[in-house]
């Protein structure tokens, strides 16, 4: 299963140094620096005329760090942080019993919002606007609507699919911000700061060789360096150098572009079942016996930032680069299709 993969960017089950890990600072959290620097101005204008920030929507793919910028945002405020997600909130009331014990300009934050039951979405609607509770109270006839005023907050959504908001709910966001994958580089001072507090001895070559195979991810990054850490160590090591680096993450199968067997199971059966494609994500999925919603958030989005793959109007192909790095010959495409849709 995707999750159980030592690249996936999602987190494992207890995998609690995520916490450990996290920056506690926007200066100390490395790179998104578009939005850290609209983050800054924001936060700052807010502080300044002691009102809540407007609300924040982040998106993007997993593991690039809209959990911990939500935590920044609050500390930055100096104000609470409440969390949840929307596929913990069932019904309207337990969302509205969050809300009413909110402190004035307190930030409650939403993970995966793309995933709220709509008549939790429906009460939220108001909340965010004009901050009250529009409550029904009681069934049938006797059923009456309530209106309760509501201290300021700031809602921090956070979402990997911006795409499945619903317009209305996209539209009351005032600061929507979309993380990017990280560059090697700013992997790098991820890394090295990860070490620096587990501990962990590491030297900058080594550092680069865990960047570079950690498909821009930061989670995947401290995932990677935890285990390269692990084998340097049963190795007897001092510290974790681009050999014993490179030597640990060849055994975990993890390639020099950061992809895993997944990864390349994806681009076969793109390349080997359906000649490259154009091919639906469904039959692309159900080939690889993956659920489309894992494909299309895990695996899909770092092989087309990264060239791999595109998205044509009908369905997915692969790339000049899918088939020099599984070592396969390019067919000629049809003129047909390459012409429209300039197929590198
Ligand atoms: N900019 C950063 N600098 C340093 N560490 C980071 C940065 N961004 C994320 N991390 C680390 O990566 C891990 C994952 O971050 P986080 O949980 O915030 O991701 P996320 O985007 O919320 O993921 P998901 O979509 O799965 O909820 C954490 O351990 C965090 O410390
Ligand atoms: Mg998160």
């Amino acid at each position: 299963m995707t999750d159980d993969r030592i690249v996936s960017p999602d987190p494992a089950p207890g995998e609690t140094y995520d916490r450990a890990l996290r920056p506690q600072t926007l200066s100390e959290f490395v790179g998104q620096e578009q939005a850290k620097a609209n983050l800054k101005v924001f936060i700052e204008a807010a502080r300044g005329r002691n009102e809540a920030l407007d609300h924040v929507l982040l998106f993007g793919p997993p593991g690039l760090g809209k959990t911990t910028l939500a935590q920044i945002v609050s500390r930055e405020l100096g104000v609470g942080f409440r969390a949840t997600s929307g596929p913990i909130l069932a019904k309207a009331g337990d969302l509205a019993a969050i809300l009413t014990n909110l402190e004035p300009r307190d930030v409650l934050f939403i993970d995966e919002i793309h995933r709220l039951a709509p008549a939790v979405e429906e009460i939220l609607y108001p909340a965010m606007e004009d901050h009250v509770l529009d409550l029904i109270i009681g069934e049938g006839p006797s059923a009456r609507s309530v209106r309760i005023d509501l201290a300021p907050f700031t809602l921090v959504g956070a979402t990997t699919r911006a795409g499945l908001l619903a317009t209305p709910l996209r539209d009351r966001f005032g600061i929507p911000l979309r993380l990017e994958f990280y560059t090697p580089e700013e992997l790098v001072k991820v890394i090295m700061g990860a070490a620096r507090k587990m501990g962990a001895p590491i030297a900058e070559d080594g550092a680069r060789e865990i960047a570079s195979r950690s498909r821009g991810t930061p989670r995947v990054a401290g995932r990677l360096l935890r285990r390269v850490r692990d084998f340097a160590t049963a190795e007897g090591a001092t510290s974790i150098d681009r050999l014993a680096a490179a030597r640990a993450l060849s055994r975990l199968e993890i390639d020099e572009a950061g992809l895993d067997a997944n990864d390349r199971r994806f681009l076969k059966a793109l390349i080997e079942n359906y000649g490259g494609g154009p091919v639906g994500m469904d039959t692309l999925a159900a080939a690889i016996a993956e659920a489309r919603d894992a494909v299309e958030d895990v695996i899909e989005p770092y092989l087309l930032q990264q060239g791999f793959i595109q998205r044509t109007p009908r369905g997915r192909m692969a790339c000049a680069r899918a088939y020099a790095h599984l070592g396969l010959t390019e067919p000629p495409r049809a003129p047909e299709q390459g012409g429209l849709f300039g197929g590198k």
